[in-house]
């Protein structure tokens, strides 16, 4: 048994089937002919433009605009006249196409590692990724084949590259392990979109797995078995058995309107960090998006998404979601999210510090560009626009001025927004939760962040595993802000959702239905169990049990 992280639950019983780049050892070799060698790097490059470009629009038809992005950045490294005529030089000064490939891209590659940016950095795998098809492209060697995948697959690779996920049929794929990752990893994402379980960072598994093991993925502990004994297979069948029956049960509540059984209707909606997500968050009859966080647009790049590429993904959000409600929380960073380009000081206690609204305040042309998008997008659905960890009315009157700002901005230049964008608030610090009655005056809705609320009210850093015990939600301190935050948007006639981890966690739906919340916005795999738990609540218990708080 190996443990990994699991970042995608269910159980997948398969056939490994090991994703081996091959090792080249590139050897130099002295050439006569160099204008048939150039020739010969030449038609590797076209060939590699073809491939990629299938690749790319494969990929927008799957995974969309965004994902597809990555292979304009291989593009851009066929195309980049540095690079190739240092391929170039070399052959002309004798040497073969696949030595003088291999060492330009080492060169580029140590050149972008000796940078101080994370980003670019990371780059170095599109430039070995690109170096290796125009390699193989020169061997004859055909670029490994994921579309054809025999039944019930279990892939094993050291990291799944984009253009390696969009060709996967998936129907065949019973699970995903990987060496590289974490939770937010582009394979941990896929795998939540699809549905597949994964374990990720799973050192050396590569090496230790042969193609044709019978693997068991236990995506929920992280566990892979290899070669398990008959019991435990046995086992895990049952569960799998057991998991398809309760998804099939599940399947039952998908048009079934979510309220208590004494009638209160309880908004279910998703929470999402990236469009891919849109699709599952559908399937689960999610009501509307209660949460995106846009933070994740501004991740894994060198400079802040410009207006119109933020626009096409919110524009992209709204059309997808058909009219249906969708809150987009403005830019959230800072505490556990640093962003490199944005130079955030480094911060004794950074969750304390210059994040969220705060950061946002603070670069106005970061914010406004990020409105200016919003805006634009507004009139494709039913846009809702969210600030972040708010703590007193002055950053609500900023932040409004700055939206009143870009919709001038955008009369001025004929560009077309909606009307009716309601505005809200999260409620996740202890400030805004006791001030909720002054807050409310200013603002269409709250969405309660339990994360953050339960960590600022109890004092436990949330990324601090040594005071993980005390991350108590059931903390009266915790219900008491939520209770009060409740009453007060009631008492006004607003809207208060959740949209914290602890709505998606069937063990604290009763409690949050008996403090009187309208919507629970949860992860998209966890819809159906949330709409469970909420049919089998009675309201009127739940809120007795909490009327003495
Ligand atoms: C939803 C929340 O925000 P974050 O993205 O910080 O988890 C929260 O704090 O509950």
């Amino acid at each position: 048994m190996i443990k990994g992280i699991p970042v995608s639950e269910g159980i997948g019983l398969g056939r490994a089937v090991v994703i081996k780049e091959s090792e080249y050892t590139i050897k130099k070799t002295k050439i006569e002919d160099t204008d048939a060698e150039l020739r010969r790097f030449l038609d590797s490059i076209e060939k590699a433009k073809e491939q990629i470009r299938k690749i790319k629009a494969a990929t927008q038809e799957s995974l969309g605009k965004k994902n597809a992005m990555i292979f304009d950045a291989h593009l851009l490294i066929l195309d980049d006249p540095e690079f190739v005529n240092m391929v170039r030089g070399k052959i002309e000064e004798g040497i073969n196409a696949e030595f003088a490939i291999d060492e330009s891209a080492r060169f580029f590659e140590n050149m972008l590692l000796s940078l101080e940016d994370e980003y670019m950095r990371e780059r170095t795998n599109d430039i070995k990724d690109v170096a290796l098809r125009l390699i193989k492209n020169l061997n004859g060697e055909e670029q490994i084949d994921l579309k054809n995948l025999p039944e019930d697959s279990i892939l094993i690779a050291h990291d799944l590259t984009p253009s390696q996920t969009a060709q996967i049929n998936k129907q065949n794929v019973r699970g995903f392990v990987t060496e590289k990752g974490g939770k937010t990893s582009h394979t941990a994402i896929i795998a939540r979109t699809y549905e597949i379980p994964a374990v990720v960072g799973v050192e050396g598994i590569v090496n230790r797995i042969k193609d044709g093991d019978f693997l068991i993925v236990d995506g929920y502990e992280g566990f892979v078995y290899v070669n398990p004994e008959e019991d435990l297979i046995k086992e895990y069948e049952k569960k799998l058995d057991e998991e398809n029956k309760r998804k099939e049960e599940l399947k039952s509540f998908l048009y079934v309107e979510s309220k208590t059984q004494d009638g209160k209707r309880i908004k279910l909606f998703a929470n999402i960090a990236h469009i891919e997500e849109i699709d599952a968050a559908l399937k689960n009859g999610a009501e509307g998006i209660g949460l995106f966080r846009t933070e994740f647009l501004f991740m894994d790049r060198s400079q802040p998404p410009s207006e119109d590429e933020q626009f096409e993904v919110y524009k992209t959000v709204l059309e997808k979601m058909e009219g249906k409600p969708v809150i987009i929380r403005t830019l959230d960073v800072g505490g556990d999210k640093n962003i490199s380009y944005l130079n955030i000081d480094k911060e004794e206690n950074p969750f304390l510090g210059y994040r969220a609204i705060r950061l946002c305040l603070g670069n106005k042309e970061l914010f406004k560009t990020q409105l200016r998008a919003l805006l634009r997008a507004s009139i494709y659905g039913k846009l809702k626009i969210m600030f972040p960890m708010i703590t007193c009315i002055d950053e609500v009157y900023q932040a409004k001025w700055i939206i009143q700002e870009a919709k001038e901005e955008l009369k001025k230049e004929n560009i077309l927004f909606s009307q009716n964008i309601e505005i809200g608030i999260m409620i996740e610090t202890p400030a805004a939760a006791v001030i909720s009655d002054i807050l409310d005056k200013e603002v269409d809705f709250f969405s309660i962040g339990t994360n953050d609320l339960i960590q600022y009210t109890l004092a436990i850093d949330r990324t601090n595993d040594k005071v993980s015990y005390l991350y108590n939600p059931l903390h009266p301190a915790v219900l008491r802000l939520i209770k009060m935050t409740v009453e007060n948007a009631h008492k006004r006639g607003i809207e208060v959702g959740v949209c914290g981890e602890i709505a998606s966690n069937q063990e604290f739906v009763p409690v949050l239905i008996g403090l009187g919340v309208d919507e629970l916005s949860v992860n998209p795999s966890k819809i159906l169990n949330v709409k469970k738990k909420i049919l089998q609540t009675r309201f009127e218990e739940e809120n007795l049990r909490v009327k003495e708080l």
